[in-house]
């Protein structure tokens, strides 16, 4: 199966719920398109601990820190999606990560979320709480739905709002895969604490 993690925004917490996923479902990891000096790719392969996860390269990496479509730019690139193939065997799960959020763009006329409809994934959502989020989660959503993507459920990750929470919810009808706190450090040890919690309730 193939998991595409993406969120209400760059920085929502996508590389964390990343490794947490990778790390539960001892699967397989790739970021296709990275902008910015530092690998996704890198800190997941140090966030988790097992024998079974292969850590893919990228399809696209840039080293401008921006917006994918405005990094290939600048470094005289066009990122066709054709060039962007499933890596690895067919046998284990992927977890495919986004950049940023669901409409950031890619070139003139692909977003990522077309990476997502492209791979046939199941969308995990990264939610986070913050005045204007519930707006921005629902947004998310219905631009998923649109799509006419399948959502296996929102992770809400950093501090707590429950009343947001619960509205969203209810609201989409969507499944709260996991809850995240907002931790003093992010290490190996966070990381299979709640890829532990995740599993045990993973359907
Ligand atoms: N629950 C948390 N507790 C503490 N730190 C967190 C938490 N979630 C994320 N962070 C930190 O916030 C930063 C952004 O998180 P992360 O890199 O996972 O975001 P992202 O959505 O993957 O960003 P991008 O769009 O660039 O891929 C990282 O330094 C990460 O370690
Ligand atoms: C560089 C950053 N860490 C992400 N990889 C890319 C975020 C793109 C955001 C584009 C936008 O929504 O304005
Ligand atoms: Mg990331």
């Amino acid at each position: 199966m193939n998991y595409f993690v993406t969120a209400i925004n760059t920085d929502s917490g996508k590389t964390l719920v990343s490794a947490i996923l990778t790390q539960a479902l001892q699967a397989d990891y790739w970021k296709p398109i990275q902008s910015g000096v530092e690998r996704d790719a890198d800190k997941v392969r140090d966030l988790i601990n097992n024998n079974h996860s292969l850590i893919f390269n990228e399809s696209y990496w840039f080293q401008t820190p921006a917006s994918p479509h405005y990094a290939a730019e600048v470094e005289n690139v066009t990122i066709d999606l054709d060039k962007i193939l499933i890596p690895g065997n067919k046998g284990n799960n992927l977890v495919i990560e986004g950049a940023g959020g669901v409409l950031v763009p890619l070139n003139d006329t692909h977003f990522v979320i077309d990476l997502a409809v492209k791979f046939n994934s199941e969308i995990i959502l990264v939610s986070n709480n913050y005045l204007g989020s519930i707006n921005h989660t629902l947004l998310t959503i219905n631009e998923i739905k649109r799509r006419g993507l399948s959502i296996k459920g929102i992770v809400f990750n950093g501090p707590r709002n429950e009343s947001t929470e619960d509205f969203i919810l209810k609201y989409s009808g969507l499944k709260c895969l996991l809850r995240i706190n907002q931790e003093k450090e992010i290490d190996q040890f966070v990381v299979n604490k709640y890829a532990i919690e995740l599993f045990n309730t993973w359907e």
